[in-house]
């Protein structure tokens, strides 16, 4: 076959069989298609049908991405139309055994990749893009340390920038064509990669130190330079790394780390609406996180600064918070603790009494002493909360609001049919995964889905429409009270997050509140007296143009 017309291979402008005869007179389209010409609405249900063929959400997962790089008004068609079905397959959990195979099964890529050995190269592969400084909103990286709660994955997870902004597009409508998913290659420590002979990375060790900061340091300013009005995602960093970067550039840059931050705002969504039902505050809590990497500690970050705002000091408020890590409580007197743990560290001389298993003080023996009122677990250690650490739980209190946020699926710390069962009915529950309904003892329970894909696009269209200059706390918050705002759990079942089904409301609902805020702070840059208007028609819907 020879050459075929620009807006035929572009997936941005292609329609296949909806060109039009004069469309395809006027693109030097004749004799290339067949003569059918289709609607959009009748593309889908032939496409819905080939998807629905495949038994295997990996299959299923294949085949929207080969349509995702032929034609993405069809792609976003049958994902927004379908989007409670398709979120677990393009999206978690099927996405992380996608970034496994990931080389195995290379075919063609949407992404930028970006190698630490020719840093040089930042700007030409930007410029390669033809793209202007107002065309692009959005940019997602990821140097893929740590995917999901399965590790790192070297070139591998430019998946995860893929789908990140899928959900973008699906879930709040952001631009497809003014968003670029980033892989930020340093190498990897994975040595299954390393030795396979398929994988299409660099082959070295993870890059670390000063030639990675240096590395970060001229991502950020190139892509800040070539598209000034968009906002640089940052996700599935290493802890360490996740950490230090926002820190150091989220006053020069409009960043965004979602591991953190929109997980941290999702679980304050979920708290506010726990917090409902049981009629208490922030201050009352008793916070229990285990697995104190990136996600955990940015929770209890919120968690306590919420505990502030309601009048604690930031003493009380951290002595309401107990991090357990791979080595067991984190105390003060443990030796090399990560600065983000070190916050947090309980005071040796308080815990003397408490039970050692191997050194360590347990799950099980914290919370029989705490009785937390929220568990989170963030620690991709499937099954830890057993079911003497749950029935323990509930003994404690009359309803302990119970997160297991890990992904994907064969890391979650419970199943919440377990939890629901082990607490009698009681916990009010909320996964990283989607959970189908069940039902205990009569009642119907839904799960709601605690994953940062219920925040982090209606937090971006709003950043994106008040051309916020920075992201700020208050701008989170309002993301997450947004969320809780939507849902009513005060009745035995109900679940404490509003469902992938209305997700798409969801994110105009926060992208307005997110907007709104950002104008009373001061940094945005646009302004407005009828958000709502602004955001609903700022939606990119899937329609041929
Ligand atoms: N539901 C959601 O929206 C999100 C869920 N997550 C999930 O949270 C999990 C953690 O992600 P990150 O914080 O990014 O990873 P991370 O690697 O920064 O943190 C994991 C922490 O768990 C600790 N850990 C590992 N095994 C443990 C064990 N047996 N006992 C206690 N602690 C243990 C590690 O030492 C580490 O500090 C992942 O499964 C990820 O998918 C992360 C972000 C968002
Ligand atoms: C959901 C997500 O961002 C994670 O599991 O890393
Ligand atoms: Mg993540």
């Amino acid at each position: 076959m020879t050459n075929k017309p620009e807006v035929y291979t572009n997936p941005l402008t292609n329609k296949e069989t909806a060109f039009t005869r004069d469309e395809r007179l006027k693109y030097g389209l004749v004799g290339r298609l067949p003569v059918g010409v289709e609607t959009l609405e009748q593309q889908a249900t032939r496409a819905y049908k080939q998807y629905s063929a495949f038994e295997k959400n990996i299959e299923k997962y294949f085949y929207l991405d080969a349509l995702h790089n032929r034609n993405e008004v069809l792609y976003y068609k049958l994902l927004t139309d379908h989007l409670e079905e398709m979120l677990p397959v393009v999206y978690d959990p099927t996405i992380g055994q996608a970034i496994k195979e990931w080389s195995a099964n290379y075919r063609s890529s949407r992404a930028v990749y970006l190698s630490i050995d020719h840093p040089e190269d930042i700007r030409v592969a930007f410029a390669n893009l033809g793209l202007g400084a107002d065309d692009v909103d959005l940019l997602v990286c990821s140097d893929a340390e740590a995917i999901l709660g399965i590790g790192d994955w070297g070139v591998n997870g430019t998946d995860i920038s893929v789908g990140k902004l899928a959900v973008y597009t699906a879930a709040a409508g952001v631009n497809p064509a003014r968003a670029i998913a980033v892989n930020l290659d340093v190498g990897t420590d994975n040595q299954a990669l390393l030795a396979d002979p398929a994988y299409l990375g660099n082959r070295h060790a993870r890059v670390r130190g000063e030639k990675y900061d240096a590395f970060i340091a001229e991502y950020l300013k190139v892509a800040a330079e070539y598209f000034p009005n968009a906002m640089l995602h940052f996700e599935d960093f290493g802890a360490s790394n996740a950490r230090r970067i926002l820190v150091k550039y989220r006053d020069q840059y409009r960043i965004f780390n979602d591991d953190m931050q929109g997980t941290g705002a999702i679980v304050m969504s979920a708290v506010t609406s726990g917090l409902k039902v049981t009629k208490q505050g922030f201050k009352d809590q008793r916070l229990v996180v285990y697995g104190a990497g990136t996600a955990g500690t940015g929770m209890a970050d919120q968690i306590s600064a919420a505990m502030q705002r309601e009048g604690l000091t930031r003493e009380e408020a951290k002595a309401r918070v107990w991090l357990i890590d791979i080595h067991g409580l984190v105390t003060s007197d443990m030796a090399n603790l990560p600065d983000y743990q070190q916050e947090y560290a309980r005071d040796p001389a308080e815990v003397k009494d408490w039970h050692r298993t191997n050194g360590k003080i347990s799950l099980l023996e914290v919370v029989s002493h705490v009785k937390p009122t929220i568990l989170i677990g963030t620690s991709t250690d499937h099954g830890a909360f057993t079911e003497e650490v749950i029935r323990t739980v509930s003994a404690g209190v009359e309803r302990p609001i119970i997160l297991p946020l890990s992904n994907p699926t064969e890391k979650i710390e419970a199943m919440p049919e377990d939890i629901i069962n082990w607490s009698q009915g009681k916990a009010l529950v909320s996964t990283g995964i989607p959970i189908k309904p069940f039902d205990y003892q009569g009642t119907t329970f839904h799960i709601g889905q605690g994953n940062n894909a219920l925040l982090y696009p209606g937090l971006g269209l709003g950043v994106i429409v008040s051309r916020a200059s920075t992201i700020t706390d208050a701008m989170l918050e309002a993301a997450a009270q947004a969320v809780a705002d939507q849902v009513n759990p005060t009745e035995l079942g109900h679940a404490i997050l509003p469902p992938v089904s209305q997700l798409r409301a969801s994110s105009a609902k926060v992208a307005v509140a997110v907007a709104k805020q950002a104008q009373a702070e001061g940094v945005a840059q646009v302004t407005s007296d009828n958000w709502e208007q602004v955001v609903e028609q700022s939606m990119w819907k899937p329609e041929y143009k």
